[in-house]
């Protein structure tokens, strides 16, 4: 038997034809096309086809993704009925957790795990996840959703669902540069916790239950949020570094920076940055750039560390006017894309994803009887 890998560091779990890292290099890929040839140049709509179906669509097979995406958006009475005690009763990732298992009921491929069945279900999944970020948003302020505008697609429709007003432009190319930036990631945890789920031969909706909840924690996409929680404590770029050395002194982590696979800057908080750079510019609210600035300088100065995809989101998010309780919950909607294009690959070429543990534990005891012990 061999020692175990903590974590499974370097332990190649499954083959994949969706993503590719060169973790040394700061590679990132999405079916052979680098990530810096697609962030701000394809839709996040175009990103879904790509993950989904192989290659970046035509006009048509782009018409024919939107519209699959927008059977989701329907949603069934047991999601709407649920949504409101949902609001009131649980955190935005715990509600998507409960929301996404309901929305299993009337799927109407339920029950098959077909790749025609796959692919539907996959492109209905990232099509309701906005929205039921977007309802669960509004049902707990008491609020309505306003109607899609057919003219905005998936990011300007989220953006208007979720602030009730119609978004600036650049805005929503900004929002539509992060989901596809967002979308996949090779074996990050929670698209391994869906492969497994769906290696049993379980369907697509439980694998994604199983994903969410894995998403959910601050060591993977809970970090963004934790990111934002931080900066608020850091009141000018001059308190960073001390704040960042207390951190660290206290052994704790710093939301945001770090990485299992990157060991030099992940490739998409280099787009990040830009962004919420350009926020800053644009909105003259420049305190999360100065800060985020020097908090990145002070972490490299200390720990070597590089900031990861849920750093500059954050301060990206914020401009937006995103709700920082939900930075997670948005994180969701674009790596559902990635998630569901992992199950289909799962279940076109499957075997149980079962791995060995080493026994650590006591040998060779006595049982004695329960009035003895
Ligand atoms: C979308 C995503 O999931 S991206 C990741 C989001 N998560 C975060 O931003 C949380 C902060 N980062 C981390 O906790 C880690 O870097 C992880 C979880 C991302 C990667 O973890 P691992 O590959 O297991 O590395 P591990 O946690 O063992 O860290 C290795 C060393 O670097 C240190 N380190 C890693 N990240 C950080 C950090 N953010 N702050 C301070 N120290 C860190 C560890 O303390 C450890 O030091 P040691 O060897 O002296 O004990
Ligand atoms: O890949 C990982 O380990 C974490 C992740 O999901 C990402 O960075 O997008």
């Amino acid at each position: 038997m061999s020692t175990p890998s903590k974590g499974l560091a370097d332990v190649v779990a499954a083959s994949t034809a969706l993503s590719d890292i060169d973790g040394a290099r700061g590679l990132l890929s999405y079916r052979g096309y680098d990530i810096h040839d697609l962030a701000g140049r394809i839709s996040f709509e175009e990103c879904v086809h790509l993950l989904h179906y192989g290659s970046l669509p035509d006009l048509a097979a782009l018409t024919a993704m939107e519209d699959g995406l927008a059977e989701g958006r329907a949603l069934g009475g047991l999601v709407t009925g649920a949504l409101d005690d949902v609001a009131r009763s649980q955190t935005p990732m715990e509600a998507l957790r409960t929301l996404v298992s309901l929305s299993s009921a009337d799927d109407p491929d339920a029950g098959s795990n077909e790749r025609a069945a796959d692919l539907r279900k996959a492109a209905r999944l990232t099509g309701r996840q906005p929205v039921l970020v977007a309802c669960y948003h509004a049902a707990r302020r008491g609020a309505t959703v306003p109607d899609p505008d057919p003219a905005l697609g998936v990011a300007g429709t989220f953006l208007l669902q979720l602030t009730g007003r119609h978004p600036p432009r650049r805005d929503v190319e900004i929002f539509d540069e992060c989901l596809v930036l967002h979308a996949d990631h090779t074996m990050n945890a929670s698209t391994f916790a869906a492969r497994v789920c769906a290696a049993t031969l379980s369907d697509m909706h439980s694998a994604i239950v199983a994903a969410i909840g894995t998403l959910k924690g601050p060591l993977h996409g809970g970090a963004n949020e934790q990111v934002m929680r931080m900066l608020e404590t850091i009141g000018s770029a001059d308190e960073a570094p001390p704040a960042v050395r207390a951190r660290l002194d206290a052994g704790q982590k710093i939301p945001g920076f770090g990485h299992r696979v990157y060991k030099t800057e992940d490739p998409r908080a280099t787009h990040l940055r830009h962004l919420a750079q350009e926020l800053a510019d644009r909105t003259g609210d420049d305190r999360w750039w100065t800060v985020s600035r020097r908090v990145e300088e002070a972490v490299f100065a200390a720990k070597g560390l590089f900031p990861n995809v849920d750093f500059y989101a954050a301060s990206v998010y914020r401009l937006l006017g995103i709700p920082t309780d939900l930075f997670t919950a948005v994180f969701s909607m674009s790596r559902m894309s990635g998630w569901t294009a992992h199950v289909i690959e799962q279940h076109a070429d499957n075997r149980l994803i079962r791995p060995d543990s080493e026994y650590v534990g006591e040998h060779d005891r006595t049982w004695v009887p329960l009035e003895q012990r």
